[in-house]
């Protein structure tokens, strides 16, 4: 089929709106786009209508200049709400899908290289997914055969992120530029991890706002693969739709509670140090500057074990109140935990084995990492168990020292544990973001 993007259907002149990645990640956005609300009209248009709620973190456009790529929109047409016209930039220090706010949807699929496959194959297949990562997040069609599944739809905060697995390396005979950090993970006690769920020699998160436009970009995806590599696994997660709660929230995971409270925010000292894998590394190759390693774990949560309980022992495993997210310890979401507070008996208000006790980085040795998560839904199994829990997703400069160091405290009594089950794992390397003109991962690929 031919191109049908239009660019020419982009509203000239439209500003393109830098957002700081803090305003991106919190969800506290500007619904102007950081602009003071009466700052200018464009042709009748107010510029709060044109640009839409800049919600997606990244570069933002809005209404009119969100929704190209499909011929046939009538030149009067009301300009898409705001969720369509949310646009991320593919291009960037860093790759999207790590700093912009929880999408609604999401898709992670794990490819396989073919038996035929090496390094000029893999280098060909990084720059078409590149290339439709770009078209696709700019609300534009694929380059060849386009489903149409967007057709009508704006971006609605697509972003499209590229990782590389451990097995990637000796397939495509770059062994010397495999990162340390990209050695297996440890076993867990509490794994109990189908193999054929977990790995691959590359990985495509993708998310979006809009269930269509999520499916559309897999299957782009997953088409563009075409004889060079094969799907491995496949897994579908959701969170909560931008605008169903009345002010930004943090979002809810399936056993109810709040989560991502106490995620590291950008403005912290550290963040960039500990989320990504800084210019000069001792430990990374020079590829992976600005990156950040991916750990993924399909964690099914035992929700009719969990739903026995009462509320209030449902705090005690977490060690924050289910209604607010509030500490145990007092105040509100974001009140520092008081691990010391003792109630009139003497006991420990916050229980020595909560989840949000033993997680935070002052007892894990300053170990941290960003938790950008899905749920998922994959049914009700035979005995009526809802095969549902956490696509639980986490960025760090150093897995080892993020996510590994966590875990086995975990491990070694977490009050959650009795709850959860690791079903699936994945650990990648997510190169920096592409400049113009360049393709994810050319710099491992062409170097
Ligand atoms: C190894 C890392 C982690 C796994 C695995 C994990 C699973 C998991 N967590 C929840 C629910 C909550 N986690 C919360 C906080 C929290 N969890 C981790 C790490 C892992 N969680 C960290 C690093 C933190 C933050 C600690 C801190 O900095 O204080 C919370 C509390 C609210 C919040 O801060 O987000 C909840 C709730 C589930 C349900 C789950 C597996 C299914
Ligand atoms: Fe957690």
């Amino acid at each position: 089929m031919a191109d049908q993007s239009i660019p020419e259907a982009r509203t000239p002149g439209t500003p393109q709106i830098p957002q700081t990645p803090e305003k991106a990640l919190n969800g506290e956005t500007a619904l102007n786009g950081g602009l003071p609300e009466s700052a200018s009209h464009k042709d009748g248009i107010s510029r709060r209508r044109l640009l839409g709620t800049a919600g997606a973190g990244g570069l933002m456009l809005g209404a009119a200049g969100g929704a190209v790529g499909y011929a046939a929109r009538p030149a009067e047409a009301t300009p898409l709400t705001s969720l369509g016209a949310d646009q991320v930039m593919f291009h960037g220090k860093h790759q999207p899908g790590i700093l912009q706010p929880l999408q609604a949807r999401g898709h992670v699929v794990a490819f396989d290289l073919t038996a035929g496959a090496g390094r000029k194959e893999a280098a060909a297949l990084l720059r078409r997914w590149s290339e439709t990562a770009q078209r696709l997040m700019a609300g534009e069609a694929a380059k060849q055969d386009d489903t149409d599944v967007a057709r009508d739809a704006g971006p609605a905060a697509l972003t499209i992120t590229f990782g590389f697995g451990h097995s990637f390396f000796a397939r495509t005979g770059l062994e010397k530029q495999r990162p340390v950090s990209l050695d297996p993970l440890p076993d867990f006690s509490s794994d109990q991890l189908d193999k054929a769920r977990s790995n691959g020699d590359l990985w495509v998160q993708i998310g979006a706002n809009d269930a269509l436009v999520a499916f559309h970009a897999l299957r782009a995806i997953q088409k563009d693969a075409g004889q060079a590599a094969k799907v491995r696994w496949q897994m579908n997660g959701f969170n909560r739709s931008p605008g169903a709660t009345a002010h930004p929230m943090t979002a809810r995971n399936l056993m109810g509670q709040m989560d991502g409270t106490r995620n590291p925010k950008p403005t912290d000292a550290d963040f960039d140090q500990r989320i990504f894998v800084p210019e000069s590394s001792a430990k990374d190759p020079a590829w992976m500057a600005d990156g950040s390693y991916a750990v993924v774990r399909r964690i099914r949560m035992l929700l009719d074990d969990w739903e026995q309980l009462s509320v209030k022992e449902q705090e005690d495993v977490i060690g924050r109140h289910k209604s607010d997210g509030a500490p145990l310890s007092g105040g509100t979401e974001t009140t520092e935990m008081d691990l010391e507070k003792t109630d009139k008996a003497g006991n420990l208000v916050v229980p020595l084995n909560a989840h949000a006790r033993i997680t935070r980085p002052d007892q894990n040795g300053g170990a941290a990492m960003l938790r950008r998560p899905f749920s998922y839904h994959d049914g009700i199994d035979a005995d009526g168990v809802p095969d549902a829990g956490l696509l639980f997703i986490c960025w760090q400069a150093d897995p080892l020292r993020g996510f590994v160091t966590v875990q086995r405290k975990l491990d070694r009594g977490d009050a959650l544990s009795k709850f959860i089950r690791h079903e699936a794992s994945g650990l990648f390397a997510v190169p920096g973001g592409a400049t113009e003109g360049e393709y994810v991962g050319q710099r491992l690929l062409e170097g």
